[in-house]
């Protein structure tokens, strides 16, 4: 009998590879091969949209969506990559070949991020888009080729290093490998942002995309090198021909034959897949059995990651809408996310040698099922917390006009105090240079405006659903102009910042990141969106010049009014006033860390635990199979968000929350009645079974054989000797 044929005698070679602490050595290159391929993936996951936006020049919707596509398919492609190694190519040799492919990719998606390459003209950005288009796009297809690929084969390969008795070392294992994901996730995540964020080029300096590439292209190099080092030191189990296909047969099959024999006079068998009993190999039915009891299992699933990837965007919008200052340091809303792999770094040893061991001191008997139920409810409460934070939020939210509705703001550039009438209100004393502290709501259309002693009236005309100022001037018989103010929250946490000019000469503002332009009298500049911090504006009035420093937080939006009385002079401090048309975020981001801790407590017992379910519940031969099936959980999660963005469009963000932390209590439900009735089992014991009874049969029928064998000889013998005395009678 060969190694093919009988799981169990592989089982035994796994203990002659060299082993440190009872465990084997080889599952080192594997964990460091995990963590660099998850450096490369994460990494260059996080500047993916911003190099759409950026350098592809993609507008956000297009963006997104691709990008939200590409990590779908991520998670689609395990499925190809188990088939191929546990069908034909075997898991040692898949990692290989789809690994090149992987690196590939990553070096396609540097190069294609080199603007030097068509910049013809050499004004820093590319001429020929649809070359960096188009190499971009084959990247990321090997990419999620090569990662989708490779990750249910790793996770697979790393379990089968264990023999039948490492059952424990088995399970440290799989939370050794989801830390090194999630350290090479944080590390990268932290990293890659950098090196974006820095210039470089050949003929123009630009925002280098490149660099950002290169370096998970080269991690995704060395976790090659890594495992290839490795490959002596393996346990590699032979794939047994071309199993999907038969799984398909057989099930086929079965139904087929269940359906010929629908008739009452037929009696029932004990599961459907027995009616393939006709024609298929009984240990293959029983391998069928198991994986479909699991797969059936994972239904409810996806919305565990439903609720999990909205970090990367409902909470990191929410994160925009936050104050960010943590002391003297500034937390971007898009570097909350590494909250998560840094908690995941620190909750997995805690679960693992505290709270599981406390557990199971205290008599309970927490199965994987009971702990992927807790992490989905965890995972719920999460959702109620991101819930009461938008509350909070939302308390200290502007209210914008509906879209029947107006708002209006006063701003005086004159020299003296006037009093002003508005149809609904008290009149209103504004002081030289002052701007109303509120806007005035009114039912959109026209309202008369009465300002000044004596009194000057006029007719204004207001747009649906806008905010607008009205610039009462100097002299309130000229002309009264109104600008178009913002009506959302600036993005990003930036602050949206413009400048009015009372003066009667034309002014130009300045700050290193951006330029206001020139400012003509009794007029006003666009909106320009700045970071959070301390800025120094300068002010330029032909060759006179002064400065105005404000410190900003996040997400405001103020109108910097320049009087008439301004003097140019070192220092413009204390002349120019600010308007605050929109305040800046003021409930703190440490809120969100309650939600990220219950999320990453909820995807230690969900995820870490449902890595090593997959892999002890599936026969031998569909190990990596059962591993895509797991990931493929995540791709329908990753979908469930692309169609809910669609369509919940709930009037109130914490709505949503709540009715996503309530499906997931009701899918958590259901899958506790699910996993109640679940029976873990121990493949290789079910396997070893099998092969025993058909070696019994097989002894059996080789026993009958030998004793019809004799049994025939002896009666031959008695035939010749009697054919012999017969011969002897004759011839005598
Ligand atoms: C980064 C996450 N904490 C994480 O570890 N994962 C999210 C999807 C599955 C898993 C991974 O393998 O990357």
């Amino acid at each position: 009998m060969t190694d093919k044929e009988d799981p169990k005698k592989g089982k035994e070679k796994r203990g002659t590879s060299k082993e440190v602490c009872g465990y084997p050595l080889s599952i080192f290159f594997i964990v460091v091969n995990e963590f660099c391929e998850r450096f490369s993936y994460y990494g260059m996951r996080a500047v993916l949209v911003l190099y759409f936006k950026y350098f592809l020049r993609w507008d956000d919707d297009l963006a997104t969506s691709i990008y939200h596509t590409f990590v779908a398919l991520c998670y689609l492609t395990p499925i190809l990559g188990a088939i191929v190694a546990d069908s034909w190519l075997g898991k040692f040799k898949t990692i290989i070949y789809l690994s090149i492919v992987y690196a590939i990719g990553q070096v396609a998606m540097a190069v294609s991020a080199i603007h030097d390459i068509t910049d013809t003209d050499r004004d820093g950005t590319p001429d020929n888009m649809t070359f960096h288009v188009v190499l971009s796009m084959v990247g990321l297809f090997l990419i999620a080729l090569g990662t989708g690929g490779i990750k249910p084969c790793v996770a697979a390969f790393g379990g089968d290093q264990f023999s039948d008795h490492q059952d424990r070392q088995r399970r440290t294992f799989f939370s050794v490998f989801y830390l090194c994901i999630n350290g090479g996730s944080l590390l990268s995540t932290i990293i890659t942002p950098i090196l974006r964020a820095q210039d470089c080029g050949i003929h123009s300096q630009q925002k280098c995309y490149s660099l950002a590439f290169g370096v998970p292209a080269a991690l995704m190099l060395v976790a090659l090198v890594v495992f290839i080092v490795g490959s002596g030191m393996y346990y590699k189990a032979e794939p047994q021909g071309n199993i999907m296909l038969d799984v398909c047969k057989c099930i086929g099959f079965a139904i087929k034959n269940r359906y010929r024999h629908r008739s009452n006079q037929y009696p029932k068998r004990q599961h459907w897949m027995d009616w393939a009993e006709e024609k298929y190999d009984k240990l293959l039915i029983a391998q069928i059995k198991m994986v479909l009891k699991v797969l059936f299992l994972y239904i409810p699933l996806p919305m565990f990651w439903t609720l999990f990837d909205q970090k990367g965007s409902r909470w990191t919008l929410q994160a925009t809408t936050m104050n960010g200052h943590f002391g003297s340091l500034v937390i971007q809303p898009d570097q909350m996310q590494t909250v998560n792999p840094i908690l995941i770094l620190t909750l997995v040893p805690i679960m693992d040698s505290v709270i599981y061991p406390l557990i199971n001191k205290c008599g309970l008997n927490f199965t994987p099922l009971k702990r992927m139920t807790v992490g989905m409810l965890l995972a719920a409460l999460a959702f109620v917390c991101a819930a009461l934070v938008q509350i909070e939020i939302d308390k200290t939210l502007p209210t914008f006009p509906s879209t029947s509705q107006s708002q209006l703001k006063l701003l005086n550039m004159g020299s003296e105090t006037v009093t002003v009438k508005m149809p609904g209100n008290d009149p209103l004393n504004l002081a030289a240079a002052q701007a109303s502290n509120e806007y005035f709501t009114f039912e959109a259309g026209q309202i008369d405006i009465s300002i000044g002693h004596p009194e000057v009236r006029n007719t204004i005309s207001l747009a649906k659903g806008q905010r607008q100022t009205l610039l009462i001037p100097s002299n309130i018989t000229e002309e009264w102009l109104m600008t178009d103010d913002i009506t959302s929250k600036p993005q990003e946490g930036n602050n949206a910042i413009r400048f009015v000019n009372g003066m009667n000469t034309t002014v130009n503002v300045s700050i290193p990141a951006a330029n206001f332009g020139l400012i003509e009298p009794f007029s006003y500049s666009n909106y320009s969106l700045i970071k959070n911090g301390k800025v120094t504006f300068t002010l330029w009035s032909g060759s006179q010049s002064c400065e105005y420093s404000t410190d900003f937080g996040f997400g405001s939006s103020y109108t910097f009014f320049i009087p008439s009385t301004l003097v140019f002079g070192p220092n413009c401090q204390e002349s120019i006033t600010a308007a605050e048309d929109i305040k800046p975020n003021s409930v703190h981001m440490a809120l969100q860390i309650p939600q990220y801790f219950f999320i990453t407590a909820g995807e230690v017992m969900f995820s870490v635990t449902g890595l090593e379910f997959s892999y002890s519940q599936a026969p031998s031969n569909m190990k990596a199979v059962l591993q895509a099936g797991w990931l493929f959980t995540v791709a329908i999660g990753n979908f469930i968000v692309l169609i809910v963005a669609e369509l919940a469009k709930l009037p109130k963000q914490w709505a949503e929350y709540v009715l996503f932390a309530s499906l997931l209590v009701a899918v958590c439900f259901i899958f506790s009645i699910m996993a109640y009735f679940y029976t873990y089992i121990d493949p290789a014991e079910i396997e070893a079974q099998f092969k025993k009874n058909v070696n019994e049969d097989d002894e059996d029928n080789k026993h009958k054989l030998q004793k019809t064998e004799v049994e025939m000889n002896k009666r031959d013998s008695i035939k010749c000797h009697d054919e012999d005395d017969k011969d002897k009678q004759t011839k005598m």
